[in-house]
């Protein structure tokens, strides 16, 4: 037997990456505050064992629902020179979870059939990560590990670079990209 409730939006704080509406951010995600929103912008994708460099455009919305954790999703997509889109590309979501003794762990899981548990820790407006382990499908690509980081600039750029140990290449760059804020 269906209740009209189930059709009903749930009866629960929708996850929103808007600070000023919705519930307040947990004190939890204080040290990942200026993280939350939606980002676009630009950037560049290259790495030894590929025909780069590409372009690339990417939006990462980052969300709360009141608890102590951020949700986490990132869409890129391929640019050619001119700057119009080729096709889409990277696809990630994820977890935040600041802890107390002010670790933060970051699970990211990715449309490649690649899951990611980082650690990292806040500085001033920077976040770094580590990979702890990477777990990969049977069909995934050797991926082994990586380091992240994001750093707000003083004109409130977020800037995300990411090196990666991949198919038989040592922890080497492979992505960078400048985030403006939209919300
Ligand atoms: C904004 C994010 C990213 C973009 C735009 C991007 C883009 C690309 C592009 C264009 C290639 C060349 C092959 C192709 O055309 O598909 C590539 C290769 C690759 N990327 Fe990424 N990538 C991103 C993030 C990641 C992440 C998060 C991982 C791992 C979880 C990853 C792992 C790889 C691997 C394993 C290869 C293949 C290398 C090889 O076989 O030579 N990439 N990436």
């Amino acid at each position: 037997m269906s209740s009209p409730d189930d059709f009903a939006p749930p009866p629960i704080p929708a996850p929103t990456a808007d600070l000023t509406s919705g519930p307040p951010l947990h004190d939890a995600c204080l040290p990942l505050r200026a993280l939350v929103g939606v980002w676009r912008g630009r950037g560049e994708v290259d790495y030894p064992t590929i025909d780069g460099p590409y372009r690339f455009g990417q939006q990462l919305t980052i969300s709360h629902d009141g608890r102590p954790f951020l949700r986490h999703e990132a869409r890129a997509w391929l640019l050619d020179a001119e700057g119009a889109v080729l096709r889409p590309a990277a696809w990630e979501t994820g977890w935040w979870r600041p802890q107390p003794d002010g670790t933060l762990e970051l699970l990211l899981s990715h449309i490649t059939g690649i899951q990611e548990l980082f650690y990292g820790r806040a500085a001033d407006q920077r976040w770094e990560l580590t990979t702890d382990s990477v777990v990969r499908t049977a069909t995934a690509k050797d991926v082994r590990a990586a380091q992240r980081s994001y750093a707000l600039t003083e004109d409130g750029v977020l800037d995300y670079a990411e090196h990666r140990a991949m198919v038989g290449v040592t922890m080497t760059p492979h992505v960078t990209a400048r985030l403006h804020r939209t919300s």
